[in-house]
């Protein structure tokens, strides 16, 4: 996909040192840089670091973990760079919430991600990612339709106290709904603490806590992770990106209008969740 904006955050070279294959772990064979563009190729620099791999492992972890993974190292540098940059430049553009006793803090839907920085669309479609999270799955996984604010998302911590209590990230579509989280900047004290097995009679629950570090990831599916980030202390600040894909588009008219209420009370604001679904009017002649 070559949706490159001109208006996407691009990083000067020398504020980019993974780009010149710095590190040797993640070095790849092709570099992952558009010929006269200093955004990477987001598909080739996936695929370069899953090539690394041991994927059948990490398959039968998530399945041993009920549909859960932690990568404490995943993305290329030189994307997690990217992904960092847009995030710094996304901050006037966050829509804050605060739910008493479940959640505060900001975040950026797709629909601003797609204006503003194309690079985190093309990641969220990549057909290398798409294509292993898959084999850890087993499910076959669409994007999420365009209309839905969550596909890909930017969540921030940025004032003390911003968290989001237990809670699962529900399907209110016709089939799956997975997650996967993308640690973009950490300068904080949070923890993202979850839970295994709580769906699951025959399995004791099994605790856990992780920090979702810079190109970090994790991945589960929506309706099994019983999960929360606990609160942002004083001069901290946390961003995470969410790519949210599914295994059945469809959604039931009224389950629809619960998703976009839930979406534009806790997340994104009314204007932007409910701006793409009004129709289009055609300016009068
Ligand atoms: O901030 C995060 O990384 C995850 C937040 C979360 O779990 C959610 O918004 O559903
Ligand atoms: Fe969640």
């Amino acid at each position: 996909m070559s949706e490159q904006g001109t208006n996407d955050v691009t990083l000067d070279a020398p504020s980019a040192p993974a780009v010149s294959g710095a590190s040797p772990a993640r070095s790849s064979p092709k570099p992952a840089l558009r010929a006269g563009a200093a955004l990477p190729d987001a598909d080739a620099a996936v695929a370069a670091g899953i090539g690394k791999l041991d994927s059948s492992r990490l398959r039968a972890d998530f399945g041993r973990q009920g549909a859960f993974l932690h990568l404490e190292e995943f993305l290329a540098p030189e994307v997690t760079a990217q992904l960092v940059a847009s995030a710094r430049a996304l901050i006037p553009e966050i829509n804050r919430n605060y739910l008493p006793g479940h959640k505060q803090g900001g975040s950026v839907s797709r629909h601003t991600i797609d204006e503003r920085a194309p690079f985190i669309a093309e990641l969220y479609r990549s057909k290398a990612l798409i294509g292993w999270l898959e084999q850890l799955c087993g499910d076959k996984l669409l994007p999420s339709p365009d209309s839905d604010p969550h596909a890909y998302a930017l969540y921030y911590y940025t004032r003390p106290g911003d968290h989001i209590g237990w809670h699962y990230d529900t399907s209110y579509y016709d089939g799956r709904r997975y997650t996967l989280l993308l640690g973009v900047i950490e300068e904080s004290s949070c923890r993202l603490d979850y839970e295994l097995h709580t769906r699951d009679a025959q399995v004791p629950d099994e605790p856990g806590s992780v920090q979702t570090t810079p190109g970090g990831l994790v991945f589960f599916d929506g309706d099994k992770l019983r999960h929360r980030i606990t609160p942002l202390g004083a001069n901290e600040m946390r961003v995470s990106l969410t790519f949210e894909y599914v295994t059945d588009p469809g959604m039931r008219p009224w389950l629809r209008f619960i998703s976009n209420m839930k979406d534009a009370i806790a997340y994104f604001g009314f204007r932007q969740v409910f701006r793409k679904l009004a129709p289009r009017r055609k300016p009068r002649a």
